[in-house]
């Protein structure tokens, strides 16, 4: 479904993507993790094609929709409006918003909504491209824990009932290890590490399965236990 060969990616003296090898099947759920500036936004915009590798092969679909960590809702139009922004059929609005628990929201103005309703708003813009590829950039990274763990269920549960493929950038391991099928951990331009997380996603929270990939995901990273 989506795959790079020798993906490299510069910005002047930076090197970002360096030779990037990844292979993505389709209806596979992929978390990306790395530290911060190690290019998992390059990588999902190169998927977008918001962004051109300066080497490599990229094969991608086109029928792809992203949210953001921001819901990036426009503040002068009604939930619903943003929902099909740029959509010649704007029927599709209600489905989408009642698939993921707004539909007493199609009137509201985004400033109305909480941060996780405008995740939900976000997720709805997505499903009414029906895309075949959904790109996550931190999606949750702002919402309280409780909010979060909502979320992570109701992408899980879009994921499944969609057979969407999914790449998620993340910077929580919990989060990674209860969603994907498989985690990468990006470093030096590179995959450092790819794990397979057993089961399917959306995990329990609290899988004892979750553990081990969790605290080796850490030791990846560096992140040593205190
Ligand atoms: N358009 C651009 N022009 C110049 N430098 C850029 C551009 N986009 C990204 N970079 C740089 O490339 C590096 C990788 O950025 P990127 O946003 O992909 O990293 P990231 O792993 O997603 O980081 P974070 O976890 O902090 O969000 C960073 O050093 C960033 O400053």
């Amino acid at each position: 479904m989506i795959e790079f060969s020798g993906v490299s990616k510069r910005f002047g003296p930076l090197t970002v993507l360096d030779g990037l090898d990844l292979t993505v099947a389709e209806g596979e759920f992929v978390a990306v993790i790395g530290r911060s500036g190690t290019g998992k936004s390059t990588l999902l915009r190169i998927v977008a094609g918001l962004e051109r590798p300066d080497g490599g092969r990229v094969e991608a679909p086109s029928e792809v929709a992203v949210a953001f960590q921001e819901p990036r809702l426009m503040p002068w139009l009604t939930v619903g409006a943003n929902v099909t922004l740029g959509l010649r059929e704007k029927g599709r609005a209600a489905d989408a918003l009642a698939e993921v628990g707004l539909s007493d929201k199609a009137g509201a103005w985004p400033l109305q909504l909480s941060g996780g309703q405008a995740q939900r708003a976000s997720l709805a813009r997505a499903l009414t491209r029906e895309p075949r590829v959904l790109l996550l950039d931190e999606p949750f990274g702002a919402l309280d824990a409780l909010t979060k763990l909502e979320m992570q269920s109701l992408v899980g549960r879009l994921w499944r009932d969609h057979g969407w493929t999914v790449i998620m950038v993340t910077h929580d391991v919990d989060e990674a290890v209860r969603l994907a099928d498989r985690v990468i951990v990006l470093g030096e331009g590179r995959i450092q590490l790819e794990l397979h997380v057993p089961g399917r996603g959306p995990r329990r929270p609290d899988d004892p399965a979750l553990a081990g990939p969790g605290q080796e995901l850490l030791r990846a990273l560096g992140v040593t236990p205190a």
